[in-house]
């Protein structure tokens, strides 16, 4: 074991799924699938402190939805899982600073559970190796092993098999924030039940080639079109209103948008830093969103920005 550090503050993207294809639901109820996961300059914090007992607190937009409780917090999962590893006790009071939309499809959950690992490996010097780490991650939920690596990845199995990807250069996006969350489970179901209504059945997901050589080419028009998420139909089923805030970032100028994951946060690419301005302050002016908000990825995985005694 390392020395220990006495505060440790982890900065942990958000994600957007630039392609999302989904296979039929497996016997363990979960579904296979490709998943073309793109961290983006949206974060959270997690700060991880010494403390007798784990705690945990939360700040920000839609922290009033997240639960406190050690046994739901996702953040406090994670610490009693690394503590339980080691053998030891998770005693840590861990804040959560939010900016990553709550339940909005871009895994703020499971961002916090990897940014809680990070900090409680550092906090208490048990120098996890990263296979051990992101084992750690899997159990605690399909995206949070790309939310500790970040960048680009293709996610196989139910996404927690992770292949990095390249990229060149930054695409430049522009998140429409909805009022409210979407349940991933709920999304899934409904994609499950529309595909039985209709008597679809999904081939076996698979990368679109395309897309993966716009995105090691940096190539933003080829990318706007082959982004794709299979469950946006289901997205858009429960939450009809998401067609309007569809139409108006396309008739503000984006190269193309899609729900991003599960929703209800809507994704669009943009030409540069210019266009993705100009579609954000269209988007916030339109009413058709809570708030907008212009970023780039990829991003850095979870990293540890302040670690002191
Ligand atoms: C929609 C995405 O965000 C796209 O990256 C993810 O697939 C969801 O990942 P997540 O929130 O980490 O999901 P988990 O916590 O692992 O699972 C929550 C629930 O989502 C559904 N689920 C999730 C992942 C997957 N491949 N198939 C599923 O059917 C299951 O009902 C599961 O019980
Ligand atoms: N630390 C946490 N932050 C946010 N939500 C949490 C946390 N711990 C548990 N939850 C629960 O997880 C649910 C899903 O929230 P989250 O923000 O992860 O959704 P999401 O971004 O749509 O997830 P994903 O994109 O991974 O499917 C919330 O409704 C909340 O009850």
């Amino acid at each position: 074991m390392g020395s220990p550090a006495q505060v440790v503050t982890v900065r942990v993207p958000a994600k957007v799924n630039v392609q999302l294809a989904v296979g039929p639901p497996r016997a363990d109820g979960f579904h296979d699938l490709a998943n073309v996961f793109l961290a983006v300059g949206i974060h959270d914090h997690v700060t991880a402190a010494p403390a007798d007992a784990l705690a945990v607190t939360c700040a920000g937009p839609g922290s009033d939805d997240v639960p406190l409780d050690p046994e739901a917090n996702l953040a406090a999962r994670a610490a009693t899982l690394l503590a339980a590893l080691h053998g030891i006790e998770p005693a840590v009071r861990l804040h959560i600073d939010k900016d990553i939309p709550v339940a909005g499809g871009m895994a703020g959950g499971s961002a916090d559970a990897a940014g809680a690992l990070l900090a409680c490996d550092t906090l208490w010097g048990t120098a996890t190796p990263r296979p051990e780490l992101l084992k750690l991650c899997a159990e605690l939920g399909s995206d949070v092993p790309f939310s500790l690596v970040g960048g680009a990845a293709l996610g196989r199995g139910r996404g927690e098999l992770l292949t990095g990807l390249p990229v060149s250069g930054a695409f430049h996006w522009v998140f429409a924030l909805a009022e409210g969350g979407l349940s991933t489970p709920a999304v899934y179901r409904e994609c499950d039940r529309l595909r039985d209504a209709e008597g679809v059945h999904p081939p076996r997901p698979e990368p679109t080639p395309a897309l993966l050589d716009a995105l090691r080419d940096g190539d933003a028009h080829a990318l706007a079109a082959t982004l794709a998420n299979d469950l946006e139909t289901a997205a858009l089923s429960l939450r009809p209103s998401l067609a309007a805030t569809l139409a108006a970032g396309a008739e503000a100028g984006a190269l193309a948008g899609l729900v991003s994951g599960s929703g209800p946060t809507c994704a669009f690419l943009a030409e540069d830093a210019d266009a993705a301005a100009r579609v954000a302050a269209a988007l916030r002016a339109g009413g058709t969103c809570r708030d907008a908000r212009a970023t780039t990825g990829p991003a850095a995985g979870a990293t540890t920005i302040e670690s002191h005694a």
